[in-house]
């Protein structure tokens, strides 16, 4: 299939200790989309991403990355995907941040200036070229986030799993790190899973959503589908996007509002009209 990225039949997975995190999990991520993976606590979020980086080996079940069996790739995954882990404590662990990021690229056989080049260029795009020579243990957790995601970036991944990055952020470091990706996303064509509970965001940086609960996927769809179906989210645990949470407070009071728009601006717009304010 030409135009999917990752493509996942049937996969299982169960911990040693004989925990089944994930059951007979079947998704198909289209190339250069951004996905949203949400889910309660403990839903099998982690897991999965896990597995398609292939930190984790399934018991059962496939995946494929471009058309080909992870297990194929060896050690060229690591170049295919790039995975950003919740906690960057459990990613950066050279001195300081240009140490880091130039990690990857050293084993990858880079020469100095190769590399130089590369950290120079990535440390533009995510605005951190002030900090390269500074110590990890100097940084705040949002500036940790982004070192460990520029140490993925600079590789140049096809693929790219973020597992809840916007977490301990403030809002508008969240808003900003989810823009960036979306800006690399469309400049580089990169594919993006995001594991969240940052519902909100889904709406304004999502293709498609996938939800998780209790190691079944049991929704999928782009986000207007998903939260369409109001009742199988909140048996998720989950809850509407706060704009879709108004829509649905204005429809029980008998006010018509169009339920396709999605964008923050459209929405506003309309609610404006409604309660009578061009
Ligand atoms: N190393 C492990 N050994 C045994 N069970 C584990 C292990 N890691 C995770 N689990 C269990 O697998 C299930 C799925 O965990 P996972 O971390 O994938 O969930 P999650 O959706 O990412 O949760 P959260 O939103 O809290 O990060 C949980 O019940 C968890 O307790």
């Amino acid at each position: 299939m030409t135009d999917s990225d990752i493509m996942i039949e049937d996969l299982c997975f169960q911990y040693p200790g004989g925990h089944v995190a994930l059951e007979h999990i079947n998704m198909y991520v289209k190339c250069g989309s951004i996905s949203a993976l949400l889910g309660a606590n403990g839903s099998g979020k982690s897991t999965l991403l896990q597995c398609m980086a292939g930190l984790l080996r399934p018991q059962h079940g496939k995946i494929y990355i471009q058309g080909k069996p992870i297990a194929s790739y060896k050690k060229e995954l690591y170049k295919k995907v790039g995975m950003i882990f919740q906690n960057p404590d459990d990613q950066l662990f050279e001195p300081t941040v240009s140490d880091d990021i130039a990690y990857g690229l050293i084993n990858l056989g880079f020469n100095t200036f190769e590399i130089h080049q590369a950290i120079d260029h990535i440390a533009a795009r995510l605005n951190i070229g002030d900090m390269l020579d500074k110590s990890i243990g100097s940084l705040s957790c949002g500036e940790k986030k982004k070192v460990a995601m520029a140490g993925v970036l600079v590789m140049q991944p096809d693929i790219l799993l973020l597992d809840e990055p916007t977490s301990g952020l403030d809002p508008l470091s969240a808003y900003e790190l989810m823009q960036l990706v979306k800006d690399i996303s469309i400049s580089t064509g990169v594919s993006v899973i995001v594991a969240t509970h940052d519902v909100d965001m889904v709406p304004v940086f999502c293709d498609y959503v996938f939800v998780l609960q209790a190691g079944h996927l049991c929704l999928s769809g782009s986000p207007e589908e998903v939260f369409m179906c109001k009742k199988a989210v909140r048996d998720a645990r989950l809850r509407l996007p706060r704009i879709e949470h108004l829509v649905e407070i204005l429809h029980r009071d008998g006010m018509n509002i169009d339920t396709t728009c999605f964008t923050i601006g459209q929405a506003r717009r309309q609610l404006l009209k409604l309660v009578g304010k061009k």
